[in-house]
């Protein structure tokens, strides 16, 4: 049985607009734990990031993510992380105790998602193209951390949280 003391913590890691925000919440919702998201925490009690790259840089904004990272696994449960998280060697050093999983999108299914995102690493020119190149990028520290991958293109957020639900479940 989950016990409140103990619950089933689970990290989602990926791209921008992989779900990791939307088919967490649902994953908490059905484990019935708690949900963080890490982004959310840093504004809340930072201000929104935009402003915090323009102001302050990429890397104090990875600080402070770090920061939000190891309060939420001290917390537990479902812990989605932004998507530039495994940059950072710190923020994979903790991750490195904790179920992970990896969710994907093709760049097709992610066109759609990022039209008129305010993340501040797709603003210029060809969002589209800056998204492929900052996945491929990071794509080794997404495999690096995580124990499973998911893919999120196509499929309905409930279907995918429920087979998220699955695995965590047999990892007991
Ligand atoms: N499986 C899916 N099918 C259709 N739309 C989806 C799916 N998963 C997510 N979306 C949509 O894609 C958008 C981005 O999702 P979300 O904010 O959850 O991504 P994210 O991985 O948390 O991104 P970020 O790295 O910026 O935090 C949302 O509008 C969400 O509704
Ligand atoms: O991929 C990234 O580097 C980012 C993704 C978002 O979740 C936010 O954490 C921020 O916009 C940076
Ligand atoms: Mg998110």
């Amino acid at each position: 049985m989950t016990s409140e003391a103990e619950p089933l913590t689970l990290v989602l890691v990926g791209p921008m607009a992989a779900g990791k925000t939307s088919v967490g919440r649902r994953v908490a919702r059905r484990l019935r734990v708690a949900f963080i998201d890490t982004d959310k925490r840093v504004v809340a009690e930072h201000g929104p990031i935009p402003a915090i790259f323009a102001e302050h840089g990429e890397e104090y904004f990875r600080d402070l993510e770090r920061a939000a990272v190891a309060a939420a696994l001290t917390e537990g449960g479902v812990i989605s992380l932004g998507g530039g998280a495994v940059t950072d060697a710190g923020t994979r050093e903790l991750l490195r105790a904790h179920p992970v999983v990896f969710l994907t999108v093709s760049a097709d299914a992610v066109a759609d998602r990022i039209r008129g995102s305010s993340r501040p690493l797709l603003a210029g020119e060809d969002p589209l193209a800056r998204w492929q190149a900052i996945f491929e990028e990071r794509r080794g520290w997404y495999d690096e951390v995580s124990s499973t991958t998911f893919d999120t293109s196509r499929r309905p957020m409930q279907r995918i949280a429920d087979e998220i639900v699955a695995w965590r479940r047999e990892q007991r």
